[in-house]
């Protein structure tokens, strides 16, 4: 454990990969995620997208937890000004992956961290740059078939088999995997919420 928490956390997310993150460093957190409309406004650039996602999921769970610190998060893979969420099937997810194959995209995540009882209200992203391998049709369809990319924003995931079709990065690690720690770390600790901790060894 390197983190205590000292004050109520939500974290406003159904990801598995965020709560392990939050889990790792030791910290208390009740889960509560409400689905939000995650379509993008018509022209919205990508940096505004992401960060407008992780306040409306932050904001979607706030009256209930107003006691509580209410940490949200939002992921994308951005093209050039295509935004990428997660795809809806197979199929898209071939299409996604095949547009990013030989090409560079940057990965960003919107987080936003509030606090109704403390009038808190951060809102924050973070890119980092990834360059895909120049895989064809034959990789994007063996990949799609192990089964870890529909809940991916764009159809893969660099912590698991993904991780093969990735020739570089450049940025944090976490936000591409849909938390970016050493800001949220940042956030949490400014404002009190946690705060490192001596464990055992
Ligand atoms: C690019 C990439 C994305 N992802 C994940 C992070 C996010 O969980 C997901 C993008 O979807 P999000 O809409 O950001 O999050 P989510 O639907 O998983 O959870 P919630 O809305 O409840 O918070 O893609 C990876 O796990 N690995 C990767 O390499």
């Amino acid at each position: 454990m390197m983190y205590h928490t000292l004050k109520p956390l939500v974290l406003a997310s159904n990801s598995p990969r965020r709560k392990a993150f939050l889990d790792d460093l030791g910290l208390n957190v009740t889960i509560w995620a409400r689905d939000i409309d995650e379509t993008p406004l018509p022209g919205e650039n990508p940096q505004h997208y992401v960060e407008r996602m992780a306040l409306e999921k932050a904001l979607a769970v706030k009256n209930r937890f107003s006691q509580h610190y209410v940490l949200a998060a939002d992921t994308a893979v951005c093209i050039g000004d295509t935004i990428l969420g997660k795809p809806a099937d197979d199929e898209e997810a071939v299409v996604m992956l095949l547009s990013l194959a030989g090409r560079v995209h940057l990965v960003r995540s919107g987080i936003c961290l509030l606090s109704e009882a403390e009038g808190v209200q951060i809102v924050h992203s973070v890119a980092t740059e990834v360059r895909f391998a120049d895989f064809d049709e034959a990789v994007a369809r063996a990949y799609v078939c192990e089964g870890e990319s529909l809940d991916k924003a764009g159809g893969y995931g660099i912590q698991g088999k993904g991780a093969f079709l990735v020739e570089h990065v450049a940025g944090s690690y976490t936000n591409v995997v849909g938390l970016p720690l050493v800001e949220v770390v940042a956030f949490l600790t400014q404002q009190g919420v946690i705060i490192p901790v001596r464990g055992t060894k």
